[in-house]
């Protein structure tokens, strides 16, 4: 059973074609910088690979462009889409709508709801599913919702403090995100320490960044709140922020809570704090050459990241790994060490050397903590895309039962 996975991410667009039967990748394909001048374009297919850097203004262009690679007649390994038992999305909010759901017009309807919460990808997201849907009619649409690896956490810690009929009412409470990042995380963490209650914090720092504590395979908090603007400081989106200094930016800027809000969710974030780029890669760049303000962005990403890091500690009582992933966990050498950077009162101790340059298996995954730390730290590069493509078998499975 081969099962095709789209990721739209905030700056990225993924696909992996999975073979289900040893999971094995058939095809995989990743688009990073979308909407910028020069999106930097892989894929891999068999064999075959290859790498160009070329505009792609938005995910319907890359979701277009997906379908041609596969079923290309030289490189391809589709000879028709229909050879795929389903196409699994890594959904982000359904609001009322969460967990592993078959794509209709009620999830549709529940995702469109969301749209304000989730602009940057919702709309993205439902407008992928309807291009498929109609390019290739008759394969189940799985929609597998991010919020659905949270359902676990406790109450106290989905719960805002607003009066019970704004949460029981309107489901206004703490749904977290990056579900199929930190599932991942959860289930490789358990093979790799051989220890199925292992309590482990997973930091998926990437164009959305969010920390999720778990244990037994579980998540128990999660940075992430409503929406996926909040928690950390986003590439462009706001994070956490104070609702009651809305008023005040609207008095001086004269514009309306929609164009705040849009502000919020586009201007702001990395983007904002450094006013040159909500990418990483260019902010240490000109931090480096001695730029204030993009250093001051990189100061407080670190610092949100690390005072969110205390609070998933204290979740779980301690730690026994913290796990970097996503863009920036697997390759920001700089933001990994600044982030462990003095906690060796807390047996957290990663090792220079090896953070610079990690001793990495063939998954890419590699230790970087001291020998003397007592939690251990590691890199593991995310696997949403495996993630949903097993969360779409189990439902077409259980539906044939
Ligand atoms: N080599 C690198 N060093 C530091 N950061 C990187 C590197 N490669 C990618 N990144 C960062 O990772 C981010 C993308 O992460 P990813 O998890 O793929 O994003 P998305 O949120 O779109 O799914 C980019 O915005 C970039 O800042
Ligand atoms: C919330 C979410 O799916 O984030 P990203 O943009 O990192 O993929
Ligand atoms: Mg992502």
């Amino acid at each position: 059973m081969k099962v095709l996975v789209a990721n739209l991410g905030s700056t990225s667009f993924k696909y992996q074609v999975l073979d289900m039967t040893d999971e094995s990748c058939l095809a995989k394909g990743a688009v990073d910088r979308i909407g910028e001048a020069s999106s930097h374009c892989r894929v891999a297919i068999g064999d075959w690979s290859d790498e160009q850097t070329m505009p792609v203004p938005d995910h319907g262009v890359a979701v277009e462009a997906c379908l041609r690679q596969l079923t290309d007649p030289e490189h391809g390994c589709l000879k028709d889409p229909s050879e795929v038992s389903a196409i699994g999305f890594k959904a982000v909010h359904g609001g009322r709508v969460s967990g592993v759901q078959l794509v209709n017009d009620d999830v549709l309807d529940a995702m469109s709801e969301m749209n304000s919460a989730a602009p940057a990808h919702n709309p993205p997201y439902i407008a992928a599913m309807r291009t498929l849907a109609e390019k290739v009619a008759g394969i189940p649409l799985v929609a597998a919702f991010e919020t659905g690896f949270h359902l676990t956490i406790p109450a106290s810690r989905r719960t805002y403090a607003i009066p019970r009929e704004w949460t029981d009412g309107w489901k206004i409470q703490k749904w977290g995100f990056h579900g199929a990042s930190h599932r991942y995380i959860a289930t490789r963490m358990s093979e790799l320490l051989g220890k199925p209650d292992a309590r482990v914090i997973s930091c998926h720092l990437g164009g959305s960044s969010s920390l999720c504590a778990i244990q037994n395979g579980e998540s128990m908090a999660t940075t992430m709140g409503m929406t996926p603007q909040t928690g950390l400081p986003q590439n462009n989106r706001v994070g956490d922020f104070d609702p009651f200094a809305l008023p005040i930016i609207m008095q001086h800027t004269g514009e309306t809570l929609e164009q705040t809000l849009s502000r919020l969710a586009n201007e702001c974030g990395l983007l904002g704090l450094s006013g040159k780029s909500a990418d990483i890669r260019d902010i240490e760049q000109a931090a480096a050459e001695g730029d204030a303000d993009c250093q001051a962005a990189l100061d407080v990403y670190v610092a949100e990241i690390r005072r969110h890091l205390g609070g998933m500690l204290v979740a779980l009582g301690g730690a026994d790994a913290i796990c970097f992933t996503a863009g920036i966990g697997e390759n920001g050498d700089a933001i990994r060490a600044a982030v462990c950077e003095g906690l060796s009162d807390l047996g957290i101790e990663i090792d220079t050397v090896k953070n610079a340059q990690p001793d990495t298996n063939a998954l890419g995954e590699a230790t970087i903590h001291s020998d003397s730390s007592r939690t251990s730290v590691w890199i593991v590069p995310t696997n949403e895309e495996l993630i949903v493509a097993r969360q779409c078998c189990q439902l077409l499975q259980d539906q044939n039962q």
